[in-house]
């Protein structure tokens, strides 16, 4: 068992993570070769073309062990650096990628040594797709609370109901607040801030939910802060009702809080927010520090009850 700040990570789940980034390195350079492609982007070195089509040869989904990923990573090499590649990666916003994809292709030289192990940071940018519900157990001041954690894509919110029985005490719902700008992987039309809103419409105005805390992290602002000071973008193409400073994270982030505080229909329901990066511990050490507050003041009376 290896614990890093304070998480037991047992072996096989480390190498499970590892194998994950592995893919989520070759599957993130194989989306970007597409992209290119797709968006006619001149290649700035044309032999780079040989190292896409190696590229290519990586089906989609599957696990890499280290030995075959290793066959890849002279080629991610040298597709990282082809000015193609970055103008790609540039309009991102324009396809479908993983948001951690540069945070590991910049990582390349360490997480491609022989006796490379995740570290803690590593697997907080892992993208891991939750299919199925996945329970555990956190004490707060002894007291145990289950968490359950449901996938977030439109096939997995049929499972969420089974979730929702007389026992929850609180919602925590993410937001992603960097995704003004993009379209659902699932239809690519739909906007994903606004498909987002609508759930939580419907989870804080349902009638089953009367009563429980529901906590609201507008999560990503890492990545809100390096959109909101692109020129490239502009929440306002998007949103014409937003009147604020377009360059102003704390403008932004208020317009996001208020378009999903504004969908309750019962203002007394009430909301916890906060603004967090998920990616970033000392935050959400913090942030975590809150949460287990409220949890535990919202549900105080009906613990000394039992
Ligand atoms: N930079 C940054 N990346 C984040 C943040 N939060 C999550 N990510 C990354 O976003 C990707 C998706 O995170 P997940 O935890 O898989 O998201 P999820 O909401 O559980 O997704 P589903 O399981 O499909 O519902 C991962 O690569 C994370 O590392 C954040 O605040 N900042
Ligand atoms: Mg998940």
């Amino acid at each position: 068992m290896r614990i890093i700040h304070g998480i037991n990570f047992e072996p096989e789940l480390i190498r499970e993570y590892q194998h994950v980034i592995y893919q989520n390195i070759v599957k993130g350079m194989q989306v970007l070769c597409d992209a290119r492609d797709k968006l006619d982007i001149p290649w700035e070195h044309p032999t780079s073309q040989l190292a896409a089509n190696e590229a290519v040869t990586y089906h989609s989904g599957c696990l890499l062990d280290a030995e075959q990923f290793h066959q890849y990573v002279p080629i991610i090499n040298i597709l990282w650096t082809d000015g193609a590649i970055r103008k790609a990666y540039d309009r991102r916003r324009e396809f479908q990628i993983s948001d951690s994809v540069s945070y590991f292709l910049d990582e390349l030289d360490r997480i491609s040594r022989l006796d490379y192990i995740p570290t803690h940071r590593d697997i907080l940018h892992c993208r891991k797709a939750t299919k199925g519900v996945f329970e555990f157990t956190i004490r707060i001041q002894n007291i145990p609370f289950v968490f359950v954690d449901v996938g977030g894509q439109r096939t997995q919110r049929q499972k969420w109901t089974k979730c929702f029985d007389c026992s929850v005490t609180s919602i925590l719902f993410l937001v992603s607040t960097s995704e003004f700008d993009q379209v659902l992987a699932e239809d690519r039309k739909t906007n994903r801030l606004e498909e987002s809103r609508n759930i939580f419409d419907t989870i804080v105005n349902n009638t089953t939910f009367q009563g429980i805390s529901i906590i609201l992290f507008l999560n990503k602002t890492d990545l809100l802060q390096q959109k909101v000071k692109n020129p490239d973008t502009d929440i306002r193409w998007y949103y014409p009702q937003f009147t604020g400073n377009p360059h102003s994270i704390l403008d932004v982030q208020n317009f996001i809080l208020q378009m999903f505080m504004h969908v309750r229909k019962n203002t007394k329901t009430p909301i916890y927010h906060h603004f967090t990066n998920a990616v970033d511990t000392q935050n959400i050490q913090v942030v975590f520090s809150s949460v287990k507050d409220t949890i535990l003041h919202r549900n105080l009376s009906a613990l000394m009850l039992q």
